[in-house]
């Protein structure tokens, strides 16, 4: 499949699966899951102990019907616990059944005692899951789950909602999860990477051309390595913009410390930060290279063609006033934290941002984002490509829903999910280095898409770099994660490796 790999939820899928012809001639393509499961499964079943497949009552079961058959062929032990009724098989899954007993399969209808398995198949529910799972399904998954033994899902961990990532009550908790022909939004945010373990992407074959036009992809390396090209030797810092940062309130000087210093770090030619706290020091001691002045001196700074709001700016009358100005400015404007939450309670400001001419970004975490729609934190949590997207086009901007799984929405409704990115982030002030970090590339010229997508990617990928090298994920902090985005842009564009 070619890149950007496409993310469609289950309707989407279905509409692919339709348009696949199937002739005599060639497999169903129940038969083409079944023996990639088989084939995967094969290479995680290392040793003789007998393989659990659990199949449900629909295609889903079809599929783990298959991969058994497959399986029990190649002289593996396998055990098949099913409570199908046989009358309500789906005709691909009742062929499956058919050709599993053929081979002398049979199938028990309770999970056995039995604890000792080389590796167990999901097969129970796929992208057909509408509820949460009904008895005896919960309890077998339940059971499973608590068993030391590797899980390989089918499609979907069984009990996990294939659109949204949030699970129907209890799910699989795979090691491996092997999805037929194309990514879905579930497995790739929410609680879908922790259910899914490693995706194994299947397309069986199919081609190209049955793919309708996806709205969203995935966001990866291949999508953004080459986004910021090389710099040319006869360079000065004017040609990499001017970045001014608003922020730094009493208590939350860090912040907007954090911003500048990520902003530096990614290339941007000049940093200035306008701080609101009366107190703040004149000079960065750590990073001296910022130009630090009073929050109301800093639209003065010269050059400045990029602008970041929010990182600890609070919520006083004089941050709103500051901020308004901002929002006036004829600047990219990247949109962090308070900043957030000030428009989130101001319908004025919340028309302003919609009315700018020059692009905005927004980052919100599932909270704030709750706060801009007027949503609940929960109903963000299992929508988040739909409140990312809402966001987008509500604000006519380019917003980056955080958390795993980051979807960025466009105004244009297309959206991303970020592949990259680890616990290690869960961590005060990464936030306010991602805000920099955008700031950075859009003052180097990226487009506000582009800047996003390389940010946040980045971002996460400087944190997969640190927890590589075992700093992290436990106490990682947000500063070592500037110093690591640095050192992987020099290697996407220069190809430096350090
Ligand atoms: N699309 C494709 O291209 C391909 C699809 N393939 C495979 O098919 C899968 C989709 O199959 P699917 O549509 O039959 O749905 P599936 O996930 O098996 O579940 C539906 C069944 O579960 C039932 N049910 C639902 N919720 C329940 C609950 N909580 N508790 C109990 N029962 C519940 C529901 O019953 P009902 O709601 O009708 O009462 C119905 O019987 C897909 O994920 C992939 O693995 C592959 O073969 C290759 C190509
Ligand atoms: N478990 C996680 N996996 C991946 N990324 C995470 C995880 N937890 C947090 N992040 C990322 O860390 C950043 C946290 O930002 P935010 O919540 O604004 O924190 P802060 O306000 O402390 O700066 C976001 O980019 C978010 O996507
Ligand atoms: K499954």
């Amino acid at each position: 499949m070619s890149h950007p790999l496409p993310i469609y939820p289950a309707a989407g899928i279905r509409e692919i699966e339709r348009a696949v012809p199937i002739g005599p001639d060639s497999p169903s393509l129940m038969e083409r899951a079944g023996l990639a499961c088989a084939e995967l499964a094969r290479t995680l079943a290392t040793d003789p102990r007998p393989i659990l497949v659990l199949a449900g009552p629909g295609n889903n079961g079809g599929d783990a019907l298959v991969a058994a058959r497959w399986l029990k062929q190649w002289f593996y032990r396998v055990e098949v616990v099913s409570r199908a009724d046989e009358a309500r098989l789906p005709p691909d899954a009742a062929t499956a059944l058919a050709a599993w007993r053929a081979v002398g399969g049979s199938c028990q209808p309770d999970l056995p005692e039995k604890r000792d398995w080389g590796l167990v198949i999901d097969g129970l529910f796929g992208i057909g899951l509408t509820r949460p799972l009904d008895a005896p399904y919960a309890d077998w998954v339940q059971r499973v789950n608590a068993l030391a033994v590797p899980i390989l899902a089918l499609d979907v961990p069984s009990g996990l909602d294939a659109d949204t990532g949030c699970s129907h009550g209890v799910a699989i908790r795979a090691q491996h999860t092997v999805t037929f022909l194309a990514l879905k939004p579930g497995l790739l945010t929410a609680n879908g990477p922790d259910h899914c373990g490693q995706l194994h992407l299947r397309t069986l074959d199919v081609l190209a051309p049955m793919y309708h036009p996806a709205s969203g992809w995935l966001l990866d390396e291949h999508l953004v390595r080459g986004l910021l090209p090389p710099r040319p030797l006869n360079s000065h810092k004017g040609l990499f913009g001017s970045v001014g940062i608003l922020g730094g309130a009493a208590g939350m000087t860090g912040a907007a410390l954090l911003a500048g210093r990520a902003a530096l770090h990614v290339g941007a030619g000049r940093v200035y930060l306008g701080l609101l706290d009366d107190d703040a020091p004149a000079v960065d001691p750590l990073q001296p290279e910022l130009m630090l002045r009073p929050a109301g001196h800093l639209l003065d700074a010269p050059h400045l063609n990029v602008l970041v709001a929010g990182p600890g700016l609070g919520r006083s009358a004089a941050a709103v006033g500051y901020l308004q100005h901002v929002l006036a400015a004829d600047a990219p404007l990247v949109l962090d934290a308070d900043a957030l939450n000030l428009i989130a309670a101001s319908d004025a400001l919340k028309a302003r941002i919609a009315q700018r001419k020059a692009p905005t970004l927004m980052t919100p975490h599932p909270a704030e984002a709750a706060r801009l729609v007027g949503a609940s934190i929960g109903d963000v949590l299992c929508q988040r490509v739909e409140i990312a997207s809402l966001i987008a086009v509500r604000f006519n901007a380019f917003v980056a829903l955080k958390g795993v799984g980051t979807v960025c929405a466009m105004p244009n409704a297309t959206w991303f999910i970020n592949a990259s990115g680890n616990p290690g982030l869960a961590s005060p002030g990464t936030g306010d280095v991602l805000a920099g970090i955008l700031g950075a590339l859009l003052a180097q010229g990226l487009s506000p898409r582009d800047a996003l997508l390389l940010g946040v990617y980045l971002h996460g990928a400087a944190a997969d770099r640190l927890r590589e090298r075992g700093i992290g994920p436990v106490g990682m902090t947000a500063s070592e994660v500037i110093g690591a985005a640095r050192d992987l842009l020099n290697e996407w564009v220069y190809g430096l490796s350090r």
